[in-house]
């Protein structure tokens, strides 16, 4: 996995010594940093990930090699400006064109310091979607980073390549339409149409006209033929979502679609071959609803061939990080200028939250702490969090809620003292060897603390470089 392992500064004075020794105590240990003073050297390949280019007057280092050199692109450039200096309005412009970030003087090092952070985050996703890209072309992206998303990314790619039916449980906001979505763009059909129906939103009188079409007069107001969605599939994907709220009437047709490859549409009597794949979801429990009746069992079982389970978000505690550094990356655009990420303990409280509506909640609570955060790092205020929503963290069984309070006190020691190791294991009354080993075991970060000073800046991520995976290649977007 590649991270950030190298900085490139370029320009010369006062301005890059000071930054260069102030990022040095931030833990940017001086050998990742290479100073390059005139344009003529700038190495054309093995370029590092991020470079800060230092203005020091009217900026003779802008020439048109430098900006063709930023614009290739391969480093992202943050300029460090004494802004007052630069009075040419040409430059003026390119900065704002050809720099990522830009930091005036004097430097607030924190604020550059978790700029940083946040390129080595976007290297980290650009490069583990780089590792993924020979898992097929996608227009979705499937992050995760915990042992179970490793096993569900497995899962895709097997159930991908077979035809059969798959059926996708989990909580609402987990991810099931994505992973549908994986799994067509990782098939055969990839190239065919992927087409999702909410079973549970559409009227019960219209659902069957809109999968399986109709024919013109076939009831009042049927004035065309219109073809259905199943038709409008052909070659490629169906995914039901909320097959649990199909009418009973309408999943015996469903049934013989998925027996016989055929349909009639509605006032129709001609049987019509359709070649279509048929993923479906739901986040009740189907035996129950067979057991009940309001599910017919023959369905269930032809539906049932290949499952996929989606864990609820606070089952992996691994991701939830990656997934609201993902998101803040996404979003960047929409951010207020100076958030360059989250606090230690926005980012300690996530770890508990119950998250009850899954990734599209964190989705929601991240992109409105971005506009509204109004300091340099995201707090939990900002996420709407506090303490007390994360009490009510509920366990499974006895060891899960030993497991959880033990955590919660690990962490939280940790938090108050910094991530400093030897202050947090003295408070807690262990010895160090144990507060590594339960860091270990809760997949507590330990970043913070193996680089020292880092994790005594106010709001430091204390996180480990995420081994995220991605399912597929990465959505065109600010990440
Ligand atoms: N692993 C993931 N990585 C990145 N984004 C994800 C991931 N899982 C889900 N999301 C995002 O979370 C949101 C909710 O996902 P999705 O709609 O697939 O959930 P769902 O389980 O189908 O929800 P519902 O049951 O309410 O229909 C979407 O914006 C999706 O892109």
């Amino acid at each position: 996995m590649k991270t950030l392992d190298n900085i490139l500064i370029i320009g010369k004075g006062a301005i890059k010594e000071k930054t260069i020794s102030q990022l040095s105590s931030l833990g940017w240990s001086p050998h990742q940093i290479e100073c390059i003073r005139a344009a003529t050297k700038i190495p054309k390949d093995d370029l590092p990930l991020v470079g800060l280019f230092v203005f020091e007057s009217q900026a003779p280092y802008l020439s048109s090699e430098i900006e063709n050199f930023i614009n290739e692109g391969k480093t992202r450039w943050i300029a460090i400006i004494d802004i007052k200096l630069i009075k040419n309005n040409d430059i003026r412009q390119s900065v704002g064109r050809l720099f990522c970030a830009f930091h005036v003087t004097p430097i607030d090092i924190n604020r550059l310091h978790f700029t940083l952070e946040s390129l080595r985050d976007i290297a980290d996703l650009a490069s583990s979607s780089s590792c993924q890209s020979e898992v097929g072309k996608s227009e979705c992206q499937m992050v995760g980073n915990s042992p179970i998303m490793k096993e569900l990314f497995k899962t895709i790619h097997k159930v991908a390549v077979v035809d059969a039916p798959v059926f996708i449980q989990g909580e609402s906001g987990t991810g099931k339409e994505l992973t549908a979505r994986a799994i067509h763009d990782e098939s055969s059909r990839a190239g065919h149409p992927f087409n999702a129906v909410n079973c549970g939103a559409l009227p019960t009188n219209l659902i069957q006209s809109e999968l399986f079409g109709h024919e013109k007069g076939a009831f009042t107001g049927a004035s065309q033929r219109k073809i259905g969605i199943i038709e409008n599939t052909e070659g490629g994907t169906l995914f039901l979502d909320e097959i649990g709220d199909l009418p009973l009437e309408l999943q015996v047709n469903l049934l013989r679609f998925l027996e016989n490859h055929t349909i009639q549409r509605v006032g129709g009597l001609k049987e019509i071959e359709v070649d279509v794949r048929v993923l479906a979801a739901t986040h009740v429990d189907l035996e129950k609803a067979v057991e009940k009746g309001s599910f017919r069992e023959d369905l269930y079982h032809r539906l049932n061939v290949l499952q996929v389970r989606i864990p609820p978000l606070r089952m992996r505690g691994e991701d939830i990080e990656v997934l609201a550094h993902h998101f803040f990356h996404q979003f960047a655009n929409e951010k207020s200028l100076q958030v360059t990420g989250f606090n230690k303990e926005s980012l300690a409280l996530m770890r508990l939250y119950e998250w009850p509506g899954n990734i599209r909640e964190l989705i929601n609570r991240v992109r409105r702490a971005m506009i509204m955060c109004d300091h340099h790092l995201i707090r939990p205020t900002d996420l709407g969090l506090e303490r007390r929503h994360c009490a009510s963290r509920h366990a499974e069984s006895l060891e899960e809620a030993r497991d959880i309070a033990e955590r919660g006190v690990v962490l939280a020691s940790l938090t108050r003292n910094s991530f400093n190791i030897q202050h947090a294991a003295r408070e807690l009354g262990i010895s160090r060897v144990t507060l590594y080993r339960l860091m270990e075991k809760h997949k507590v970060n330990r970043a913070s603390e193996a680089q020292g000073p880092k994790g005594k800046v106010e709001g430091g991520t204390p996180r480990e470089a995420p081994n995220v995976l991605h399912l597929s290649s990465l959505k065109k977007g600010p990440s």
